[in-house]
């Protein structure tokens, strides 16, 4: 399986041609070259790489030598969109970003009061949707669903406040539109020459005039947030945020952070506080929404593995009461549930959410596989494929077997991140990977105790080639409900 590497033009013909199936492509081309495959763009273009599946280089360089490989200039400057997020930083920057996530999502309060969030949504997001699409009979698009649905309950987890983009009329909400143009903007820098998109941002035109509308919709609505969330705090007094205290949202956490800890981290700046909001709201909200599309898609087409879900769930849980009181649902209850959390995972190992890693090594290095990579070179980790490499899960690789999951004892069993990579491994893994899990358990035993999802036939399923791995044409679904 060769792709031509032709003078000049490097196998950019090839991978053009592939492109509409680029995902697939990827799994052919690794698995026939021993995980490891060097692609040669065209001369200058900036577009070499190396794209590897192989897991002793995957902990090689996301663990074991994680000193040796970060982000790289070219990440930062493709995301310059986010500014100074968290996956977009390096070094003493994200050390401190990374450490306050760490204290403020371990905040013993931050479980229960996630999952109430997402009850909360269920309650008066979701079912009255569902209620009124199951009682037309209306063909609904889930995917919208899900994305509508984990925007506005992580926006309640970090801002406090319900932006309520998930209603029956589905109405056009100006910062998910804005989050939506600017990853589309950054995939086509990814996969454009450097000079053209430069060239194109310098002049403002095309879709980086659209990032540039992004930037501006991203500053003049999280600066509203922000306001609004001083003006709180001051209300109530000062005092720094302390782990007895109730917690309450990410904004008021970071507001209150005690800066002499983190002394690189200006929490009275603004700029730094938008950038607090960009990094969860992109870090969450396509990733879990995509997450469940595909697993309630692959639910789907898997009935018996639906029977023994809803059979664990009721003898484990009680009827999902979601009008009940916050205090009364502990969040604990869902890690009875190690049937569906391995149907989750089963589900991320073929659909990863995130379906590449990037890194580049600081200096040249070379790789466990024997590959040598140049100082500053790319390196892409494709998730999509390493998920489907036989070599790696063997020859059942692409069938969907939650059972692959469940030790001889009925635990989960452990796979190690660098083989199971949908929430990424060493220093950087995910810092949202409970919270995703919760909120995904919460939707998921409400929606199999009280609905049938129908998904419409003959509908195309497949993932677009982007940032996330959503489907390119949603999922198109009835419902009805359960009496
Ligand atoms: C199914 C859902 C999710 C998946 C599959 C997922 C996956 C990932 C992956 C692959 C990364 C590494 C990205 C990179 O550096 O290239 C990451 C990082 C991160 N995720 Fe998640 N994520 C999910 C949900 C969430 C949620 C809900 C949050 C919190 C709101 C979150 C917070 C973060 C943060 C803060 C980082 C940056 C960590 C760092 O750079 O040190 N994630 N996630």
């Amino acid at each position: 399986f060769i792709v031509t590497n032709w003078p000049l033009i490097g196998m950019l013909p090839g991978l053009l041609m592939e492109m509409h199936r680029i995902y697939d492509f990827a799994v052919e081309l690794l698995e026939s070259s021993n995980l490891t495959f060097q692609l040669k763009g065209p001369l200058l273009s900036g577009m070499d790489m190396l794209a590897t599946v192989d897991p002793a280089n995957i902990h090689y360089m996301l663990s074991s030598n994680f000193s040796n490989y970060n982000k790289g200039p070219e990440f930062k400057e493709i995301f310059d969109v986010f500014k100074d997020v968290i996956f977009n930083v390096d070094a003493e920057l994200w050390e401190n970003f990374r450490k306050t996530a760490q204290v403020i999502l371990n905040h013993q309060g931050f479980p229960r009061l996630s999952v109430s969030a997402t009850r909360s949504k269920l309650k008066n997001g979701l079912v009255p949707l569902f209620d009124h699409f199951a009682k037309e009979g209306k063909i609904l698009d889930l995917q919208d669903v899900f994305r509508r649905f984990t925007f506005d309950t992580l926006m309640v987890l970090i801002t406090g406040s319900d932006p309520t983009s998930l209603s029956i009329d589905m109405p056009e909400n100006e910062f998910d539109k804005a989050l939506t143009e600017a990853i589309g903007g950054i995939l086509y820098r990814k996969i454009k020459p450097r000079f053209l998109w430069r060239l194109q941002r310098w002049m403002g035109l095309g879709i980086e005039k659209k990032m540039l509308e992004a930037n501006d919709i991203f500053y003049r609505l999280c600066a509203k947030y922000i306001s609004a969330k001083r003006e709180e705090i001051r209300l109530q007094g000062i005092s720094h945020h302390s782990t007895n205290e109730e917690f309450k949202d990410f904004l008021t956490s970071y507001i209150k952070l005690d800066t002499t800890k983190y002394e690189i981290l200006n929490t009275s700046d603004d700029l730094f506080l938008k950038d607090v909001i960009l990094s969860y709201i992109v870090a969450g909200r396509d990733t879990t929404a995509s997450a469940l599309t595909w697993f309630f898609w692959l639910l789907s087409e898997n009935p018996k593995v639906v029977a023994k879900i809803q059979q664990e769930i009721n003898k484990n849980m009680q009827e999902s009461e979601i009008g009940q009181e916050k205090s009364s649902f502990d969040p604990t209850e869902l890690n009875k549930l190690v049937y569906l959390h391995s149907a989750l995972y089963e589900s991320m190992r073929l659909y990863p959410p995130v379906p590449f890693e990037h890194t580049s090594p600081v200096k040249e290095d070379v790789l466990p596989s024997g590959h040598k990579v140049d100082a500053n070179s790319k390196i892409i980790i494709p998730l999509y494929a390493l998920g489907r490499m036989k070599a790696v899960w063997g020859e059942d690789a692409s069938e969907f077997k939650p059972e692959r999951w469940i030790s001889n004892t009925g635990s989960l069993r452990h796979e190690p991140s660098f083989k199971f990579l949908a929430f990424n491994a060493g220093p950087r893994s995910c810092l949202g990977k409970q919270l995703a899990l919760n909120m995904m358990k919460t939707v998921t035993v409400h929606i199999l105790q009280n609905y049938d999802i129908h998904v419409i036939k003959g509908q195309k399923i497949e993932p677009f080639p982007g940032l996330m791995l959503l489907m390119k044409h949603g999922l198109s679904v009835t419902i009805t409900k359960r009496v």
